[in-house]
């Protein structure tokens, strides 16, 4: 398969350029390209030069939009659900492949219905992943007329550690910059994987330094998004059931120090859950230095993840110019 790019480039045309749409979610930023046809080849190098903050667009992670049928990995979500027409190619900046983003699932949702390719009106968005095949409904954001919010059935949550870790609350170690000693923390895979620690208080979080990655022990081989978080207490929701909050910052795999993701968000809200115990709330307000987004478990073992999405701008890139 070639790229666009490389199709360009040997017939001598002076700029080959790329058309991108930049969005974000709670401000956990993405570069979107419309490869309905599985014709650009998304190398490592172009999601780098896309991605990077001062000569490319920038972005904390670069999403494809492909046909299903077109991509041989994204054929496994229509075998799921025939309605899963759309695959949402998911790399992290570094051109890392990751299996899910909270965030990018609903920004994809936001770009699917700009480009006319989902009607909200008409129902659910079925949605193929590399986690597997997501649902998506749009709702009013709460507290903001006419605003938007997308919820998407993130499907089923587990923890790895099993048994022994719900009852023991953890079963890794974190160190991390900024912290005088190793803390204890639960692993939680929300279709990628992730580890949770809490910290003591608002203070300790805003110490913290995440310009270096966390080291966990045991050593994920496949690597993990680290959140730390400082559970906030809770209060009665608009409907009087309770609703738990939680502060939270995030180490992603692949990127860095984020300002959100929604995956993370679910894991954070799924650890405080399960160090409370029985009689916590099942709906979370998770706040995230780019907002807030919100948890909720659902029946069947699956979480979902509500929140808004953004698109800021549509873009031609001046291939050349990335220097590929
Ligand atoms: N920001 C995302 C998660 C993106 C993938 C993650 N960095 C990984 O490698 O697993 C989200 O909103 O969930």
């Amino acid at each position: 398969m070639t790229s666009p790019a490389t199709d360009l480039a040997a017939t001598g045309a002076a700029h080959a350029t790329l058309p991108v749409t930049k969005g974000h979610g709670t401000q956990n930023d993405f570069v979107l390209l419309d490869d309905r046809d599985g014709a650009i080849e998304l190398t490592d190098s172009l999601v780098r030069a896309l991605a990077d903050r001062r000569a490319g667009i920038g972005g904390d992670g670069v999403i494809r939009l492909v046909a299903s049928a077109a991509l041989p990995d994204g054929a496994a979500s229509l075998t799921q659900d025939p309605r899963a027409l759309w695959f949402m190619d998911y790399r992290n900046a570094d051109g890392s492949i990751a299996e899910m983003c909270g965030n990018g699932v609903r920004v994809f949702a936001a770009y699917l219905a700009s480009l006319g390719l989902w009607d909200p009106s008409e129902g659910d968005l079925v949605i193929g992943t590399r986690a597997g095949v997501r649902h998506v409904r749009r709702e009013p954001a709460p507290g903001a007329p006419g605003g938007v919010w997308y919820a998407v059935d993130m499907g089923p949550w587990t923890l790895p550690g099993g048994a022994a870790a719900q009852a023991a609350g953890f079963d890794a170690e974190v160190v991390v910059s900024g912290l005088e000693v190793d803390r204890p923390a639960l692993r939680v895979d929300v279709g990628n994987p992730h580890t949770v620690l809490a910290l003591a208080g608002e203070g300790e979080l805003e110490a913290v330094d995440l310009t270096r990655a966390p080291s966990v022990s045991p050593h994920p081989p496949q690597g993990t998004n680290v959140e730390l978080v400082v559970p906030l207490g809770e209060s009665a929701g608009p409907d009087g059931t309770p609703v738990g909050r939680v502060r939270m910052r995030v180490h992603e795999r692949g990127v860095g120090e984020t300002r959100s993701c929604g995956t993370g968000a679910c894991a954070a809200a799924l650890a405080v859950r399960t160090w409370a115990g029985s009689g916590a709330p099942d709906v979370w307000l998770v706040d995230v230095p780019g907002g807030t987004v919100r948890v909720r478990l659902l029946d069947g073992g699956h979480v979902e993840l509500a929140g808004p999405a953004v698109l800021v701008a549509h873009a031609d890139v001046d291939l050349a110019a990335l220097g590929l």
